[in-house]
């Protein structure tokens, strides 16, 4: 579940513009596309709804969990386990492998080792081939599908991904989305994704325009 209530925000360096964005009502299992064009702030919504930055004014409540109230340390911890980040661009670990950085976020999230997830999703990703290869040694595209596994592997409440198709090709594109439609609905979690991609747009009907 993701509640939002007057969420307001402005960047330390631009203090004349303040973001105020629409208020959030999402239940457990719904998906929502956050829509708009380039500058009107939507990584810095998904960054508020992930606790990276902190509000000026209003509320954000995930799984039940008002992360105003936390400290930095639990905030640490609240999205270490709950939720799934999916950026841009990502951040790995580049001189591990593919799977080694897998398993790392999975012990991150503090959850128990689970082999067959780990083999499950590099599988249903189409990167089998590639699970021993050094991160540095993959295309574009093979890191962006790395990052959304790295995203899901914990099976987190919420998942939060921000333009995961664009580097991908229709085949790809189609395998990330069925993918993370159906981790969102084995974990009853909530998945909120940020494009601009036709393809993706397709498949949402809940749709926020900023
Ligand atoms: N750290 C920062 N400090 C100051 N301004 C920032 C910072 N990050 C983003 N901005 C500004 O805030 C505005 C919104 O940025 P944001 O990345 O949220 O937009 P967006 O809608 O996601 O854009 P795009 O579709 O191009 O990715 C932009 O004008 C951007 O330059």
């Amino acid at each position: 579940m993701i509640q939002t209530t007057s969420l307001r925000f402005t960047y330390q360096n631009s203090k004349n513009h303040v973001f105020c964005f629409p208020d959030i009502d999402l239940p457990p299992n719904e998906d929502l596309l956050i829509l708009g064009p380039s500058g009107v702030g939507k990584t810095t919504l998904l960054h508020l709804l992930a606790g990276l930055l902190p509000p000026n004014e209003g509320d954000v409540f995930i799984a039940n969990t008002y992360l105003n109230k936390l400290t930095r340390k639990q905030l640490d911890n609240f999205r270490g386990q709950n939720i799934g980040l999916i950026f841009q661009r990502a951040y790995f670990i580049r001189s591990l492998s593919l799977l080694e950085n897998l398993t790392l976020r999975e012990r991150l999230s503090k959850k128990k080792s689970d082999r067959y997830r780990r083999e499950e999703l590099i599988m249903q990703l189409g990167l089998s081939d590639f699970q021993n290869k050094r991160v540095y040694q993959l295309s574009e595209g093979q890191q962006q599908r790395l990052s959304i596994a790295l995203g899901v592997i914990h099976r987190p409440k919420v998942i939060l991904a921000d333009e995961p198709t664009s580097n991908l090709d229709d085949t790809n594109c189609e395998k990330v989305i069925f993918l993370l439609k159906k981790e969102a609905q084995i974990c009853k979690s909530n998945l909120v994704i940020i494009t601009h991609d036709q393809r993706v747009k397709a498949h949402f009907d809940n749709h926020l325009i900023l």
